[in-house]
């Protein structure tokens, strides 16, 4: 459906010149839903005006919905649906004009513009609102009016430029369960771009990570994660009840000494659950950090290895690998601190650099515990109450 090499989009501003996008190769087969993932300026959007011909590429080729963007503008447009980041819908204009003029704008006869356009009313929720204007409905309700007027031409390939921004997440939620819908329906291609972790997570099937007018990354979201985070498992692990006196502890451990937790730790969990280490506290809680993929799977597994090796769990903590992960771990860079940043204009940068939000942790070893940072730097939550680090 689409299939760009070495697209190009450079500026030229006055003295100023930007880069916006350093010579991408893109592919999307039908029936995808791709996800555009990168932090503000990263050249997402020029990419998106580029692929649907409403900016001419510097160099470089697109072809898009069976046309090239540059030789056939007018027929990738008459293929494509575009949402860009503004509402599209004139705000002193009824709602159902604006979808009976995109209708007629893409020539269609009147008795099918007006079943299209009654069809997506219906489907998008938007019964009931065709004679309001577009400036009193919510935000919400005027992204799915965009939505429509994408739509209206029954584009096999639908662009859409941060289509959520700026909607509450019950919003959000609802214009995605449209999306999906309208995809089912029609079996649309999808593009889309998005700041929002989380929704390129859940909802794409493919996400194409873009820094700096570059792709750093295109795969999975589950095989980004593998590729590029690990899962982090923290553990609260202290010595079974009457473990004192199990013989078979830890190499060089005397039968009936006090145990040494850390070396059955360390004899208990070999290199085959994940990197493994280790932190004593004053209370003699030994908070242990596991590093590595299949977190899920591999939590069990080190429970019960502990359990046979004469320790007992107090507390688990299970942090899946992020796509945040994923942006820090090939950047240096926190996408979800930038994105926040970004939404609050009068904070002061912080200088870039691989960093890891500090853990937090709700079992007894949270006063212990400071693990050394591992090899896959992580923003996170907490699986036990669910706050956000910062
Ligand atoms: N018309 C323009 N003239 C000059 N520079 C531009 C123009 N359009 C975009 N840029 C610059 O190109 C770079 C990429 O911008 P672009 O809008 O593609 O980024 P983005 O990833 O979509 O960002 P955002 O998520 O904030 O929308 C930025 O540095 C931007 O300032």
């Amino acid at each position: 459906m689409i299939r760009a090499r070495g697209l190009t989009k450079t500026f030229h501003r006055k003295k100023e010149t930007v880069e916006a996008v350093k010579g991408i190769d893109v592919d999307v087969r039908e029936g995808e839903l791709v996800a555009f993932l990168g932090p503000n300026g990263a050249g997402k959007s020029t990419t998106l005006r580029m692929l649907t011909s409403l900016l001419e590429p510097t160099a470089g080729t697109a072809e898009v919905a069976g046309y090239d963007v540059s030789r056939d503008p007018a027929r990738v447009r008459s293929r494509i649906g575009f949402i860009g980041q503004g509402n599209g819908g004139g705000y002193s204009y009824r709602v159902l004009d604006e979808l009976h003029n995109q209708g007629r704008f893409y020539g269609l006869p009147p008795a099918e513009y007006a079943r299209r356009a009654a069809d997506l009313l219906a489907a998008l929720d938007l019964g009931g609102l065709e004679k309001r204007t577009v400036q009193s409905l919510s935000g919400g309700q005027r992204r799915r009016l965009d939505v429509a007027l994408g739509l209206m031409n029954h584009p096999p390939l639908l662009f859409l430029d941060e289509p959520t921004t700026g909607l509450d997440p019950h919003a959000r939620a609802n214009l995605w369960e449209h999306i999906a819908a309208m995809r089912e329906r029609y079996g649309m291609t999808i593009v889309l771009t998005t700041h929002y972790l989380d929704e390129a997570d859940s909802m794409a099937e493919r996400v194409v990570v873009i820094d700096h007018g570059e792709i750093i990354a295109d795969a999975t979201p589950d095989a980004l994660k593998h590729s590029h985070a690990d899962d982090v498992i923290t553990l609260a692990v202290v010595p079974a009840p009457g473990a004192g006196s199990l013989p078979g502890g830890a190499p060089g451990e005397r039968s009936g000494a006090v145990p040494d937790v850390v070396g059955r730790v360390r004899a208990s969990l070999t290199e085959d659950v994940g990197q493994v280490e280790t932190t004593s506290g004053a209370d003699g809680v030994v908070s242990v950090r596991i590093s590595t993929t299949h977190g899920a799977d591999r939590l069990p597994e080190a429970i019960e290895a502990l359990r046979v090796g004469g320790l007992a769990v107090r507390s688990a903590e299970l942090q899946q690998a992020s796509l945040d992960d994923v942006f820090l771990n090939l950047t240096g860079r926190s996408l979800r601190e930038e994105a926040a940043r970004a939404r609050a204009p009068t904070s002061r940068p912080r200088p870039a650099g691989r960093r890891r939000a500090p853990t937090r942790s709700c079992g007894p070893g949270s006063r212990s515990s400071s693990p050394t940072p591992g090899p896959s730097s992580r923003a996170r939550s907490c699986s036990c109450c669910g706050t956000p680090s910062r």
